[in-house]
């Protein structure tokens, strides 16, 4: 039972993009992360403090619930975000695709970026489930348990620049793209959706081959690069200029940003220029490209992806498929 969803950029910037989920019948809006592989909403056994603003679920309203006493969960995000608590199963639908006994983690404490992002009433891991936080037994991904189903294990992710797309699982439409898809190997050592990019290119000028090792992240925001290409880039930017205060480089808001080339394989992924300018930051403008110092990895966000469309291929040899749209 293939099924497409609706992903819808939560702010002006395209900060995080959510999708109506909907468990036993109650729909929230939840981020869907190809960065992590847990799935866990806001729930009635927050306090009410942490609760408000939030669309909550309530898992005693829902006649599939099954608790799985003694479970916990405990997610640590990137960038400090956090969360935890306990766990049961109930059917989860996303768009056409239901699953049956799936693990919804339900949370008994979530960090302040988190109470205060009030569109945001969980999130839905789409990495490996390797990485589930579940103790004593990790859970499946949704995408794992919904695969055997689908015409085929993938998942796309077709996002836009201000604008809603969609994420379908099943079915790869070739409405959604223009030219060849060009895939490019998965490991899957880290839990994530991890490759090798080619190289780059800044502008009309010429590729540089390099191997960058990224992860394709729906739950990061922005692109995370290293140094050498982040600093070619803003190069091409007058005024630019890395902005501790900022945490990252910033811009005039009146600069003209050039389009970044990033090679995967032999085929030229195009991050048009305007979607680097990310958003007004101060009285200057923050960059969509950003360092990956720190994280150990770049990380192709969704500046990045909502220039492509992308193929999330979960067959017995993951890989990750890119193509023009
Ligand atoms: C360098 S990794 C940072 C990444 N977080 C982000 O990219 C957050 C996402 C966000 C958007 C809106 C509101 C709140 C949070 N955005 C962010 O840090 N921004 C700072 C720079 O300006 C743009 C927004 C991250 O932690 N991603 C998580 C999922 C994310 C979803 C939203 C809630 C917080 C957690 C996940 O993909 C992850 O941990 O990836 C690891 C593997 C890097």
């Amino acid at each position: 039972n293939d099924g497409s969803v609706t992903a819808t950029p939560v702010d002006a910037y395209d900060s995080e993009y959510l999708c109506p989920v909907s468990i036993d019948g109650q729909i929230l809006a939840l981020e869907f992360d190809s960065g992590s592989s847990d799935l866990w909403v806001f729930s009635t056994s927050l306090p009410l403090s942490q609760q408000k603003g939030h669309v909550i679920f309530d898992p005693s309203k829902s006649k599939n619930w099954k608790a799985l006493s003694g479970y916990t969960w405990n997610i640590t995000y990137g960038d400090k975000s956090g969360a935890s608590g306990t766990v049961g199963t109930d059917v989860v639908t996303v768009g056409g695709t239901s699953v049956s006994g799936q693990a919804v983690e339900i949370a008994t404490q979530v960090s302040s970026q988190f109470v205060s992002d009030t569109a945001n009433n969980g999130l839905l891991g789409l990495a490996f489930s390797s990485i589930n936080t579940v103790k004593p037994q990790k859970q499946k991904t949704f995408f794992d348990l919904a695969k055997p189903s689908l015409s085929s294990p993938v998942f796309t992710a077709d996002l836009k620049h201000h604008a809603p797309g969609t994420y379908d699982f099943g079915t790869i439409n070739s409405a959604k793209y223009t030219g060849a898809i060009t895939y490019t190997n998965v490991v899957t050592s880290k839990g994530f959706w991890e490759f090798t990019g080619s190289g780059y290119a800044v502008g009309n000028g010429s590729f540089v081959s390099s191997s960058i090792d990224a992860i394709a992240d729906t739950g990061t925001t922005l692109i995370y690069l290293p140094d050498a290409v982040v600093t070619a880039y803003y190069q091409q930017v007058s005024g630019a200029s890395y902005d501790s205060s900022q945490g990252g480089y910033t811009f005039p808001c009146s600069a003209t940003l050039p389009n970044l080339t990033l090679g995967i394989g032999s085929y030229r992924a195009v991050v048009p220029g305007q979607y680097i300018n990310y958003s007004p930051r101060g009285s200057k403008c923050f960059g969509g490209v950003q360092s990956n110092t720190g994280i150990g990895f770049s990380i192709y966000g969704d500046v990045f992806l909502k220039s492509q469309f992308v193929i999330f291929d979960g067959s017995s040899t993951p890989r990750l498929g890119f193509a023009s749209k």
